[in-house]
């Protein structure tokens, strides 16, 4: 797989070097060996017999750092002054803040903004609610709403360590698709509590982005503010993914010539993102689906507690198939993981059929490395920034919310769904296509305007628009 260091971040390590004691060779070494990437040094202070240097080094883990700083805390003449952590960096304080629109400079500016001005716009509202898309941040604004319990593949982690993810999300929403974003974290995991706090909340917004609620739950409390809201909920995990991977699919499946229709798909991994994968891979013609998870094969004809999973026997596995996951994967063309870590052994990738696909998309961690399954796969996807072919919601949230937005669309639908999935795909050109570009990035330009464009055309011909195109002359304006 090309173009992959490994490197998941970079350190800065502060170094006070002892000119007589110590050379920049021996820490180079020390840094070397022990697998880092020096990528930057400068020079922060000097003495006559000293010298200071920053050296910004790419590691791959916190264990990595660990050595390369105990290495460096044993040579003679060398003092760790400070490491500091870019990833953490870019956390200090948080990553998002809210700016007013206009300055308040006088009293005039004070009146309008605040009372007594502000209350004639209330009253405005007031008598007619639809102005609030007029007066009020609703019509350019989603709250992405967390409850902590699946943040990405790191589980039930609680609201407060799920905010970085979400502050993440909401900056991908304004950098990407200038949709304001709010981060909700809620201390709750109750599904009543949840859809009771979320519609409580709504006035303010115009969308509500679920993300990182765990499954069964996750399906009930959608489907609940779905109904009893009247603008569009969307739970990331499930129907963002779907998107993506139906998009990175249709590319991947023209690569290696087969047909969708023609593939035996295992996806690993029957939650929120599982389900909502297969559902879509269902719609757009595959048959043969596989399910597996910790337990095993999900079997047509066996009963499941699990509603989802209910579901899931009736419409897969049309052949049977128990066991593990390496039982099942016996000749498949497509593996998807929306599982955990490393769920996937080479061996297994070699039994799979001829040109596997493989899309190891949790994360952080995918099911498998790149490195590891790259000589026995054909083509090779993650969710990661990190390696080529990103398979990552970020593709679609940003471009659906915008189209959804602004059209007013009271819900995003499958055919929405849809029309984005062939969006995503057709930013690809066919003289462009191969086994390492199979899905446009993430900071392609057209992601967002093509998905927008489509997903507003779906909107209007499904009938879910509220008003026509006139978001088309730029973001949000009256
Ligand atoms: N690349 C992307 O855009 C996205 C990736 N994901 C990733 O997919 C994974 C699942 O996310 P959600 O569906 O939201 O979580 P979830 O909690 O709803 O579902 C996870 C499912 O995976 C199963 N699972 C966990 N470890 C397993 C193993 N070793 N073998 C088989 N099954 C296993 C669990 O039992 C559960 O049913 C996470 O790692 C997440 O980061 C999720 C959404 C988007
Ligand atoms: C990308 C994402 O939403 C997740 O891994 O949960
Ligand atoms: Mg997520």
């Amino acid at each position: 797989m090309a173009g992959n260091t490994g490197a998941s971040t970079s350190v800065i390590l502060r170094l006070e070097m002892h000119k007589e004691l110590v050379t920049f060779g021996q820490i180079a070494t020390a840094i070397g060996d022990r697998g880092g990437d020096i990528v930057a040094i400068d020079v922060s202070g000097a003495t006559k017999t000293t010298t200071i240097r920053d050296i910004t080094v790419h590691v791959s883990d916190s264990g990595m750092t660990d050595a390369i700083v105990d290495k460096l805390r044993s040579l003679p003449g060398v003092k760790v002054i400070n490491v500091s952590d870019q990833t953490f960096l870019v956390h200090l304080g948080g990553k998002i803040e809210m700016n007013p629109k206009m300055p308040i400079k006088n009293r005039d500016d004070l009146s309008r903004v605040y009372t007594p001005g502000v209350a004639r716009v209330c009253m405005a509202i007031h008598d007619d609610p639809s102005k609030a898309y007029q007066l009020t941040i609703k019509r350019n604004t989603v709250a992405v709403v967390s409850d902590g319990t699946a943040v990405l593949g790191l589980g039930n982690i609680g609201p407060e360590a799920a905010m970085p993810v979400m502050e993440g999300k909401a900056m991908l929403f304004k950098q990407m698709a200038g949709v304001d974003a709010f981060p909700i974290c809620l201390d709750t995991q109750d599904t009543e509590e949840i859809i009771r706090t979320v519609k409580a909340i709504a006035p303010a917004f115009g969308g509500i982005n679920l993300e990182d609620i765990s499954s069964p739950r996750c399906f009930e409390i959608e489907q609940r503010l779905i109904e009893e809201l009247d603008i569009p909920v969307f739970h990331d995990d499930q129907h963002g993914t779907a998107v993506v991977l139906l998009a990175g699919l249709l590319n991947a499946v023209k690569v290696v010539r087969k047909r969708l229709e023609d593939c035996k798909v295992v996806v690993c991994g029957i939650g929120a993102a599982g389900i909502a994968c297969t559902k879509m891979l269902l719609a757009a013609g595959v048959t043969n689906i596989v399910g597996v998870d910790r337990a095993g094969a999900i079997v047509r004809g066996e009963t499941y507690a699990n509603e989802a999973w209910q579901w899931y026997a009736e419409h897969t596995n049309p052949h049977g198939l128990r066991g593990k996951l390496s039982d099942v994967i016996e000749g498949a063309d497509v593996f998807i993981g929306l599982s955990g870590p490393k769920v996937l052994s080479v061996e297994d990738v070699k039994r799979m059929a001829a040109d596997p696909i493989v899309f190891a998309m949790a994360n952080p961690t995918p099911e498998i490395t790149p490195e590891e399954a790259e000589p026995y796969v054909r083509v090779m996807a993650t969710g990661r920034s990190d390696y080529p072919n990103q398979i990552n919601n970020v593709l679609c949230f940003p471009g659906i919310f915008r189209g959804a937005l602004d059209c007013r669309a009271s819900r995003i639908n499958e055919a929405m769904k849809l029309a984005a999935a062939k969006a995503i795909a057709s930013v690809v050109r066919e003289d462009e296509l191969n086994e390492y570009y199979i899905i446009p990035s993430v900071f392609n330009h057209n992601v967002v305007e093509l998905v927008r464009e489509a997903v507003i055309q779906a909107a209007i011909d499904s009938g879910v628009a509220r008003r026509g195109r006139r978001g088309d002359k730029g973001h949000g304006e009256v």
